[in-house]
């Protein structure tokens, strides 16, 4: 399988990731494919709008209940609100991956 080169994010989330507040995704293992130091055309999930290019600097596996305040720093949210937001995208799902990037 090919890495992927391409990925979506809600657009609430856009204008964090384009101002560098936001420096990572958290993901399941569906979308956890993406290659280290690889280039990805960002899009929005909601009308596939065209975004920018961000690099791909690590892929980690996590746990659910291992989401800490640094994550939370990472996505520019409270780690209330990151748990949240996770639950409701990937219900159930307790293996996840943090994928960390930067714009280019
Ligand atoms: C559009 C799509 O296909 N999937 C996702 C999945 C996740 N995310 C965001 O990543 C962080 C951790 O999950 C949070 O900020 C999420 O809102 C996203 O924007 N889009």
């Amino acid at each position: 399988m090919s890495h992927p080169t391409k990925i979506t994010f809600f657009k609430r989330f856009m204008t964090d990731i384009q101002n560098g507040a936001k420096t990572i995704t958290i993901r399941d293992f569906s979308e956890s494919h993406y290659r280290v130091s690889s280039i990805v055309d960002v899009y929005a999930l909601e009308d596939q709008s065209y975004i920018g290019k961000i690099k791909v600097l690590a892929v980690k596996p996590i746990n659910f209940d291992e989401l800490n305040e640094k994550h939370a720093l990472q996505e520019n949210m409270t780690l209330c609100e990151l748990q949240s937001v996770i639950r409701d995208i990937y219900p159930g799902i307790e293996q996840l991956f943090v994928i960390e990037f930067e714009l280019v």
